[in-house]
């Protein structure tokens, strides 16, 4: 059944009124022109192709009537997608307002009423909670005509739930910014993140360290206690230096046992005792490997921005000579350069 509200409208008119009465026999009055049955035969026959029709699309059609402020007619996909009667939406244009997710109802009801002025938005994302609290992604997009010269006033829509194509969307964002041993940031998008931070601290004249931290010894791990005990000692590290950071802070694997962090508003004297931090931090962790428990350390290379850095590279190369030094030096210590 199409879900139309109860008065009648050209779009969503309900073909409701009793059908006029067909004559039993060709002696009963008065006849109806057979012209006039034939063309009755053929709307039944449309209707009835347009209720197949909506009932088999998986997309929600609206029809929004804007200076009554009510909806005039939705598709029975409604009911499906919202899980929610069609009849309290036709009875109240609150109804789909309520079902809107509280932190997108206003960007998602400014882009109903600017479709007046533009004509058609097609770009229209928002989240519902469904009558059962599930939450569902909506794409709506809506168009409106000229209407009758006095202003637009019909409002059109295709309401599609994109829930899935949004879940597969962020698990292809994950895939591509995760790396998949640790959990934290890939080189790709550690660089990435860090390249408009850079950016902001140049153009802001703001403090920036870069931390580059490399286990050392690391092949001897592996030799010793076998490669998946080194993966193992890895995600810990990544644990352990995602947990001191502070909120803004970039961290990320670049490497096979190099990890680097980007401290943004950071001076060198606090971005010394993150790293000091940390040093203590992975030097305490404790290692189990065929009951042969074993510590690790790491060399760790730090910079901050000078006005002589004119690209991240440039950062980056400095703090790599810093770990290297550190590593020259003897290494688990840090070098500040
Ligand atoms: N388990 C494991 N090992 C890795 C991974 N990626 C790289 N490695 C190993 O890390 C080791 C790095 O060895 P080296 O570059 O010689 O460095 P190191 O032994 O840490 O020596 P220093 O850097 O001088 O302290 C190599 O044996 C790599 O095979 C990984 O994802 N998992």
């Amino acid at each position: 059944m199409i879900a139309k509200a109860k008065d009648e409208h050209p779009v969503g008119k309900a073909v409701e009124a009793a059908p006029p009465a067909i004559p039993s026999s060709p002696d009963d009055k008065p006849s109806i022109p057979r012209q006039a049955l034939a063309e009755l035969a053929r709307l039944q026959a449309r209707e009835q192709l347009f209720d197949l029709l909506m009932a088999s699309l998986n997309v929600v059609l609206w029809v929004f009537d804007w200076r009554a402020q009510r909806l005039i007619y939705v598709s029975p996909a409604y009911e499906r997608i919202f899980g929610r009667p069609a009849s309290a939406v036709l009875e109240s244009f609150a109804e789909w307002q309520q079902s809107i997710h509280p932190d997108d109802r206003e960007q998602a009801l400014a882009g109903l009423a600017e479709v007046l002025e533009k004509g058609a938005i097609e770009q229209r994302e928002y989240r519902i909670v469904r009558g059962d609290g599930q939450l569902r992604w909506l794409s709506d997009k809506c168009f409106c005509n000229e209407g009758d010269g006095q202003g637009r006033s019909i409002v059109v829509g295709i309401a599609e739930d994109i829930t899935e194509k949004k879940r597969f969307e962020s698990e292809l964002q994950m895939l591509a910014t995760t790396d998949a041993l640790t959990q934290s940031s890939n080189r790709r998008h550690f660089f990435e993140c860090a390249q408009s931070q850079f950016q902001l601290a140049r153009q802001g004249g703001f403090p920036l360290a870069f931390l580059l931290l490399d286990v050392d010894d690391f092949k001897r791990i592996n030799d010793n206690h076998g490669h998946q005990v080194g993966d193992q000692v890895l995600c810990q590290l990544a644990r352990c230096g995602a947990s001191l950071l502070r909120r803004g802070d970039l961290f990320g694997r670049i490497g096979g046992e190099e990890f680097a962090a980007l401290f943004p508003y950071c001076r060198p004297e606090e971005a010394l005792q993150i790293a000091e931090r940390l040093q203590r931090s992975i030097r305490r962790l404790v290692f189990n490997a065929e009951d042969r428990p074993f510590r690790i350390t790491v060399s760790q290379g730090l910079v901050s921005l000078r006005p002589d850095d004119t690209s991240l590279s440039a950062l980056y190369a400095r703090a790599d000579e810093a770990m290297y030094q550190a590593k020259r030096q003897g290494k688990d210590r840090i070098v500040q350069a």
